[in-house]
């Protein structure tokens, strides 16, 4: 199995989950620059976290333009993995590859701190090493976090179980609708979320909850290819 993790401008989560994917599931990695225009090699495609181009617009309002993005949509076509994670998401959500949007945290400042999570969803390719309902503790750190959709789209989410991941009980720190942390595409196929999964992956760190994210994605892709394995 073989991964991207997307470089942007301003992009300052790449390394981090370059490392994650190396050291939790010691799969072969690449960086790929937002210019390449050829994702055929790989299986999954993680979009890190950042500021790419600055913020400028809205967050991930210009890098939804950059070429790499033609390849990630060719990708979640073709059904291959695709994790946006904060500024990835925010990336994802700009390029219509997951409904909605991410505003303003409600309380207009930067939130950066531990958040616990409930996975809502534990049947998607990221998430099948969680149990349904887990809590899961993943930091967050974001100034728009905020994730907002329509009363119509918020009944597709529920209608098709594409809600992943909730912030726990009253501990909302951005005002997102319905404490809704992460999302997935129809397909289920593309996640979003804006806790860090991939600054969870060691005690040093203060959680190894996100290890299971990376062993969920490799477990998927071993299944579809025959040989699944225990995380
Ligand atoms: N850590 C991140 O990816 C931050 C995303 C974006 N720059 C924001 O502040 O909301």
């Amino acid at each position: 199995m073989k991964f991207a993790v997307l470089v942007f401008p301003g992009s300052n989560c790449d390394i981090d989950c370059y490392k994650a994917v190396e050291e939790t599931i010691g799969q072969p990695v690449d960086y790929v620059w937002h210019t390449a225009t050829d994702l055929s090699a790989y299986d999954a495609i993680l979009v890190p976290g950042g500021f790419s181009y600055g913020d400028y617009l809205r967050c991930g309002a210009i890098a939804q333009f950059a070429a790499v993005m033609n390849e990630v949509k060719k990708a979640a076509d073709q059904g291959k993995f695709i994790l946006g994670i904060c500024n990835g998401f925010q990336i994802l959500t700009e390029a219509r590859l997951l409904p909605g949007a991410l505003i303003r945290n409600n309380g207009l400042k930067f939130r950066c701190h531990q958040t616990q999570l409930e996975v809502v969803n534990n049947g998607t390719a990221f998430t099948n090493q969680y149990s349904q309902g887990e809590m899961i503790n993943i930091p967050i750190a974001h100034g728009e976090g905020n994730y907002f959709c329509d009363e119509a789209t918020l009944a597709e989410l529920k209608a098709n179980n594409q809600i992943v991941f909730r912030y726990a009980g009253d501990t909302n720190p951005n005002g997102s609708v319905e404490n809704i942390a992460g999302i997935s595409n129809k397909a289920g196929n593309v996640v979003g979320m804006m806790p860090h999964p991939e600054r969870a992956v060691n005690q040093l760190l203060g959680s190894e909850d996100g290890k299971r994210m990376f062993t969920s994605i490799l477990n998927a892709w071993r299944e579809q290819h025959g040989a699944a394995v225990n995380g």
